[in-house]
């Protein structure tokens, strides 16, 4: 949405693109008889603009602290949306509306004042948009239409690589979860602590350090929350699909394969010796990446969360065992090399280290 020129009077301001920082904003100093506009930046510099297009027209109204909803700027365009963006992410307001749909924009850096009980029962009690932005918000407008029209509702979280898909679906998870809980009978673990601890089993199969994200997910997940008339939660079923399965066998720097296999290979010695496994520098599967260890992240504390998490979640020790005896497995059926074997057309393992290997997860796959 370009101003044009006959809207551009001298004095006005403007938005200018530019290559290294988006936008630039300026005031227009000067305009031509044949509508050239010189613009006079904010950085000090000067320049004469040709292409009235190029122009946009800046709010000089505009909030410092910028405004909650998008659908309030005066101008709607690009540098407009980004410098609300960036006011309010500057206020650690990471949050902001257009019209009902949520922008987040990730903070990198831990803001647990937004995400306690006392800020869920805050949305519990309000109208949308009477509070600031916020996911809770969201679950919140959901919950109500689902109870109140009683038709399924769907919350679609979409963005590029890092920009906190899995942590606002863990925040929508968690408001829905303080929604619809309810008090765990004797002994059981409720739904609504089985749907939260889901995340962490599906971190460790299917979660990854990436060029991007130290945590990025390598699929997609339908979570699908089932609720009683009441409101309560019934259960629920999660579907993942397009796993990204080449990363098992390829890995670049300075990427990793997936957590668990690092979390494996930190289990505690009687477990580590029963699946064979140690030290990850010794997997063709992990060493062909020199990275192993991620900032903050202890492996063999994420191990035993990990199996604390399978449990939570109804996966039987037998079951965990047989899935870290596969987990175990692939990493030394990666350690198997071959050369030429006797008869024509055939190979064997290469040497003892590979026969080891193979014995190794025949065993393990039993
Ligand atoms: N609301 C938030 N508060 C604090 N940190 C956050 C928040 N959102 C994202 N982050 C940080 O950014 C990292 C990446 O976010 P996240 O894993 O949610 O991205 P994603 O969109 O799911 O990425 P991918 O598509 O790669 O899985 C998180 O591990 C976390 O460190």
């Amino acid at each position: 949405m370009a101003a044009s020129v006959s809207k551009v009077i001298v004095g006005s301001q403007v938005w200018l693109e530019d290559p290294e920082v988006a936008w630039v904003d300026g005031h227009v100093s000067e305009i031509s008889d044949d509508q050239k506009l010189t613009v006079v930046l904010s950085t000090g510099k000067q320049v004469v603009v040709t292409n009235a297009s190029a122009v946009h027209a800046k709010d000089p109204e505009f909030p410092e602290n910028g405004v909650d909803d998008m659908t309030r700027l005066a101008y709607l365009h690009e540098p407009g949306v980004l410098q609300n963006l960036k006011s309010r992410y500057h206020h650690d307001q990471i949050y902001t509306y257009t019209g009902s749909i949520l922008i987040a924009v990730n903070p990198f850096k831990r803001l647990p004042h937004l995400y306690t009980t006392d800020v869920m029962a805050d949305y519990k009690q309000a109208l949308f948009g009477e509070l600031s932005p916020h996911p809770y918000a969201i679950a919140h407008t959901a919950y109500r239409q689902m109870v109140n029209q009683e038709i399924s509702q769907s919350i679609l979280v979409s963005g590029e690589s890092g920009a906190g898909k899995t942590e606002s679906t863990k925040n929508l998870m968690q408001y829905l979860a303080f929604m619809g809980g309810r008090p765990s009978s004797e002994g059981k673990r409720s739904v609504e602590q089985q749907v939260l601890e889901s995340n962490p089993v599906l971190e460790a199969f299917g979660n990854a350090k990436t060029v991007r994200n130290n945590n990025s997910s390598r699929f997609g997940k339908f979570v699908e929350i089932q609720f009683n008339e009441s409101g309560t939660i019934t259960g629920a079923a999660i579907r993942t699909y397009l796993l990204e399965r080449s990363r098992v066998c390829q890995v670049s720097d300075p990427e990793r394969n997936y957590h668990c296999f690092y979390m494996l290979c930190a289990a505690p010695p009687e477990e580590s010796e029963k699946y064979k496994v140690g030290n990850p520098r010794k997997f063709h599967y992990l060493n062909q990446s020199n990275f192993y260890e991620l900032n903050g992240v202890d492996e063999s504390k994420e191990y035993l969360a990990t199996k604390k998490a399978m449990d939570v979640v109804g996966i039987s020790s037998d079951d965990q065992d047989a899935i870290f005896r596969v987990v175990a497995a692939i990493l030394h059926l990666g350690n198997i090399e071959f050369t030429k074997g006797s008869e024509p057309d055939s190979s064997q393992p290469k040497d003892d280290q590979s026969r080891f290997h193979l014995e190794t997860a025949a065993e393990l796959f039993m």
